[in-house]
Formats: C-alpha cells, structure tokens, sequence
C-alpha cells in the first residue's frame, strides 16, 4: 500500500469547530475511525487519505517538517515558527474565520507612547533609567524580532510567555508585549493599549501546503481532488444562480450586467428559446433583478449554489507552480 497524503486538522481551541465545518461545506465529509478521542481519521470516499488530529501550532510544526502534505492553522504559527515560510509552504488559501492580529502593546499609562517611533525613544531611556533593557512578554519571538528590526527599535529583551501574556506588564515581568488579539477585550482588562503602527499582522486560518512532503504522482492526484472539492465550493459561494427568460437579451446587455454587477455567464448566452442562467455576486442580486426586468424579462429566479465544477481548478494550479519552483 502506497504512503497515505496525510491532512492536518485542529483537534481543539478556536480554529476546530470551523475547520471541521469547512471540509463539510466543500462536501470532504471527515470521520474519526475510532470515534471521537481518536487523533487519526479519514475523508470518506477519498482514497488513502489520513486526517491527523492536531492543535494549530503543532500543525505549523508538522507542515515545516513535511510530515503533513496539507493542514489548516493560523498564519500567526506559520510566520511564526517557519523560517522563511513562503518557501516552506504555500498558503493556498485564507478561509474566512480565525480572524487575530498579532500586536504589540504597551501599557495605557504611557500617553506619550503611540508609534513604534515613540517606543524606540522609550527603549532607549529605560535602560539608562532601569540598568536593564525594555522587555517584551510574548510567545512571537521570531515575529517580533522581524518587526523590532524594521522600525530600528534594538534595546529591548524578549521574555518568552507560553500563556496570559497580557499580564506580564501588571505582574512587574515585562513592560510591554507582543500577542495576539481579536476583540481586544483581553488588553482592556489588563490596561494595555495596541500602538497605533503596532499591527505586526493581520492573520487567519489558511489551507496551507507543505513543500517538503513526500509530493508522489499519487500524492498530487489526491491533493487534486481534495482541491477540486474546495474550489468548487468556493466558487459556489460567491455567486447565486440566476434564471430567467426574455426575447430581448443579447451580448450588449450581458455584458453591461458583466460590467455593472460582476455577473457572469456560466454556459453562455441565451438559448435559442431565450432561456438564461446567469451567476452573480449575492451583493448584486436586486439589481440584477431590476436590470433583467427593466430590459423585459417577466421572471427571474434565485438560487443558490452548492458546488460549482470548473475545468480549471485555481488552487490545485496554485499548489502545482509552487511545487515547481
Ligand atoms: N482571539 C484569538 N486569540 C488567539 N488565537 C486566535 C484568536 N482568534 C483566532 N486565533 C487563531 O487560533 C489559533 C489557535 O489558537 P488557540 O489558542 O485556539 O489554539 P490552541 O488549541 O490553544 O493551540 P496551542 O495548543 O497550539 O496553543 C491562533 O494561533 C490564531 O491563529
Ligand atoms: O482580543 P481577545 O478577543 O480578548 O482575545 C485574545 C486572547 O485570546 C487568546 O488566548 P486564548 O483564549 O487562546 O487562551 P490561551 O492563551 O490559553 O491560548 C490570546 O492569547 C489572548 O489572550
Ligand atoms: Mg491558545
């Protein structure tokens, strides 16, 4: 039996619930072969796939080290812990939920401190003030040292925090950190501000692909349809089909809807007894709606899709060119 393509899947904390219903929604219907505390399982009808169960950090781990043909985690942990990542891994696509932004934050009794400019000044004081350097709580030692370096701040010390970052200033352990925040609920409670420069990055989940994964013709096969599946959601989810019916319509109108609303004509112009499917963006409905009925059509009907197959399948040629490189 060849080696199966391995995804990588959260087995628990904010990214788990979403992942599980992303793979559902693209139709890749995941089962835990010994129920639910088991940390392996499959896709059902995709052959020699095998779904690890992991927390997003370790995915990020296992996606450097090519353990794991595709997983899904946050951006933060692959910028994070992969040097270099966009050499390592292709991150084929953002999936819409695990919004955070990675942040620096200082305390709010420091009113002079808004820029990172500000802070550099800070830095340089504090170590004539204190005999020692300014120092940052956070678990983004690699992505703060980046972003330090690129605004010139260097009299600072890292204090690595595995866990309650947000109250290392109050604790007396660091003067300022580095975490991640969505609400910003956290760094309210504990009296911290974000500096008005200090968005180190703006991270979601990702499908993420690893180049170091054994890439076998049959490894691609399978990552093709795991691909053709979520393409096709995708596709689907950003239009509603519309239908109608009218003597009048011809190129010129369609594509004036093109143009105005982004619609487009999945299987060409009207047929001969008039008859059109149109797929538009669901901003665009109603005016759709209008234009067809102001250029004579008596109906038009909505639905919406589930799954749109194209012969092109953009994140497959996506991970292709990547693992030419
Ligand atoms: N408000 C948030 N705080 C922290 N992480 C968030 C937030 N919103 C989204 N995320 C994303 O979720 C990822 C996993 O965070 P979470 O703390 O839920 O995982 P975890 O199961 O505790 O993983 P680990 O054990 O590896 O820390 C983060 O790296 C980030 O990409
Ligand atoms: O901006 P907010 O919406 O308040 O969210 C931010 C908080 O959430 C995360 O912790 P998490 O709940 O994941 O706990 P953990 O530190 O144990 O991982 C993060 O480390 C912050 O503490
Ligand atoms: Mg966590």
């Amino acid at each position: 039996m060849s080696t199966p393509f391995v995804v990588a899947v959260p087995s628990k904390g904010r990214l788990q619930e979403n992942a599980e219903s992303f793979f559902a929604r693209a139709g890749l219907t995941l089962s835990k072969a010994g129920g639910a505390r088991d940390y392996r399982g499959t896709i059902s009808g995709v052959d020699n796939v095998e779904i690890a169960y992991l927390s997003a950090s370790e995915i990020a781990a296992n996606l450097a080290r090519g353990s794991v043909h595709l997983g899904v985690t946050g951006e933060d942990l692959v910028r994070e812990s992969i040097p270099d990542a966009d050499k390592r891994v292709l991150m084929i696509e953002g999936l819409g939920f695990g919004f955070a932004n990675v942040v620096v934050a200082v305390p709010q009794a420091w009113i002079d401190v808004r820029t990172m400019a500000d802070l550099d000044d800070v830095a340089s004081g504090f170590r004539e003030q204190h005999n020692h350097r300014m120092r940052v709580a956070t678990k983004y030692i690699n992505l703060t040292r980046g972003f330090f370096a690129k605004h010139g701040v260097g009299d600072y010390r890292i204090v690595e925090s595995a866990g309650a970052t947000e109250g290392a200033p109050a604790a007396g352990t660091a003067e300022l950190i580095v975490d991640i925040t969505t609400t910003g609920a956290t760094l309210a409670a504990n009296g911290l501000k974000v500096l008005d420069d200090g968005v180190m990055l703006r991270s979601q989940a990702n499908l993420v692909a690893s180049k170091d994964a054994d890439w076998s013709k049959g490894a691609r096969e399978t990552a093709r349809v795991i691909l053709d599946h979520i393409a096709a959601r995708a596709r689907a989810s950003k239009y509603r089909e519309v239908r109608t019916r009218f003597a009048g319509c011809n190129d010129a109108l369609l594509s004036e809807a093109h143009n105005r609303f982004g619609v487009v004509a999945p299987f060409g112009g009207p047929t001969s007894s008039g008859m059109l499917t149109l797929h538009c963006p669901p901003g665009k409905l109603y005016a759709l709606g209008s234009f067809l009925r102001e250029h004579g059509a008596e109906t038009v009907s909505v639905v919406s899709l589930d799954y749109v197959f194209d012969r092109e399948n953009p994140l497959f040629a996506r991970l292709e060119a990547f693992l030419r490189q």
